[in-house]
């Protein structure tokens, strides 16, 4: 009798109350679905493949809910800039240079940090999707991918245009990688969008049956030609224009009031929250506590690594957790389960996408993160561990879909050596083009 198991022995295991118990992971590869969690499953089941967890623990994939993978190539390229100079003067000049063959290099490069810092989904907003969805489809990990869409500064043909690459990117590629891969129409930001082709862009993200992505709120100087103009709060115009649903996520939203925090607790959309950008442009402190009190679902997200500068989403927890009291003026804020709950199943139902919970029927995305570190000894509290001590680089195993795609550090679906080189030979061609 053929079966398809993966075991996942010996470990402690991250529940989906928080609570830490010692338990083995069943997998079935066939269908990507965790089977069982509990003590000695070994000894009722058959198993094709042992990942060895012991000493360490067992967590859901992280969620990187916003970045622009293919930027890994601009690391370090341009820094200590605010964004709108940091953007226009040095970014947007560089990636009018990048061609299929660099986004796809930047992309595996990306993709390689994110597997091997135990992140198993991410959503990206970039150009050139396809080589995107490629790397994604080989690479192994969950994605929720879109064509970034820029009006400003275009004429109505290459305006039309780029939103129609982004509903026809939308559709075409929605299902790719045995459904792994899916999309949403991604309108850039609330300012760099004119309104009649925000509008026909929610439209056909609404006929096309897929979310929303854009970034929204991110500095005071986008926020405020928006109230000047139209007499309301960004969040009001984005509501006027149908973007506000319980699919879309919004990156950023620092500079939000009370009554647009409202406003997405009742459209129930979704904010991702990039505290390492947000700091290193100085763009402002989201009032993350502010937002989870009121019941909005919050995810955290890298950013682009040309504003952070990596895509370690353990670093994101951290800064999440640290920036939330500082910006709240408050200890208790955003505590170390809070930051968690974003980077994993905040992040899951950002993307709607499966994942985000270690237990029998859901999707087998997790990491295994050894803790025989010795910045992680002692272990009172393993949570507090995963949202101030841990880091990318104490992962072991990560497995996405029923798939190992690392294990002993090694990743397994890409040849890492060969993506660092590529990106290495490509970003140098890159920066000399732009020059
Ligand atoms: N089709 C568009 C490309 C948009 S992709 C998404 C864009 O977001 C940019 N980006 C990266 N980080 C941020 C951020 O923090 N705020 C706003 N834009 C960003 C990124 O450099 C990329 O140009 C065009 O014709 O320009
Ligand atoms: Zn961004």
């Amino acid at each position: 009798m053929s079966s398809n198991t993966l075991l996942v022995a010996g470990g402690r295991v991250l529940r989906p109350d928080f609570e830490v118990v010692d338990a083995d992971v069943v997998i079935d590869r066939d269908d990507g679905v965790i089977d069982a969690v509990g003590p000695d499953l070994a000894v009722d089941h058959e198993v094709d493949e042992t990942l060895d967890a012991a000493g360490g623990l067992v967590i859901p994939g992280l969620v990187n809910a916003h970045t622009h993978v293919a930027m890994t190539l601009l690391r370090g390229y341009a820094d200590d800039k605010p964004l709108d100079a940091w953007l226009r003067e040095d970014i947007w000049p560089a990636e009018a240079e990048l061609g299929p063959e660099d986004v796809r290099a930047g992309a595996e490069l990306g993709l390689v940090e994110m597997i091997r810092s135990g992140t198993t989904a991410f959503a990206d907003m970039y150009f050139h999707v396809p080589e995107i969805v490629d790397a994604v489809d080989r690479a192994g990990l969950r994605a929720r991918l879109g064509h970034g869409v820029v009006t400003v500064g275009k004429d109505d043909e290459a305006a039309r245009a780029d939103v129609e690459e982004s509903v026809d990117v939308a559709r075409e590629y929605d299902g790719a990688a045995d459904g792994r891969v899916r999309t949403a129409v991604m309108p850039h930001s609330l300012t760099t969008v004119a309104e009649p082709l925000l509008r026909e862009a929610v439209d056909a993200a609404r006929d096309a049956g897929v979310p929303v992505h854009t970034h929204a709120n991110e500095t005071r100087e986008e926020v405020e030609p928006i109230v000047d103009e139209r007499g309301e709060r960004p969040l009001e115009y984005a509501d006027d224009v149908g973007l506000l649903s319980e699919t879309s996520f919004l990156a950023h939203g620092v500079h939000v009031d009370e009554a647009e925090i409202d406003l997405l607790a009742e459209q129930d959309a979704a904010v991702v929250h990039c505290p390492a950008s947000n700091m290193k442009l100085a763009s402002g402190i989201a009032p993350v506590q502010d937002l989870l009190d009121a019941g909005v679902t919050v995810a955290l997200g890298t950013d682009g690594a040309a504003s952070n500068n990596d895509l370690d989403l353990f670093d994101e927890l951290r800064d999440a957790a640290m920036l939330g009291k500082l910006g709240a003026d408050d200890a208790a804020a955003v505590p170390a389960a809070a930051a968690v709950r974003m980077a994993t199943e905040g992040g899951a139902a950002a993307l709607s996408l499966p994942g985000g919970r270690i237990e029998a029927g859901a999707a087998a995305d997790l990491a295994v993160v050894d803790l025989d570190a010795p910045h992680l000894a002692p272990a009172h509290d393993l949570v507090s561990h995963l949202a101030y001590a841990v880091r990318g680089s104490d992962v072991r195993h990560t497995v996405c879909d029923g798939q190992v795609l690392m294990r002993d550090r090694e990743v397994l679906t890409l040849d890492a050596e060969r993506v660092v080189e590529t990106a290495r030979k490509r970003a140098v061609d890159l920066v000399a083009r732009a020059e």
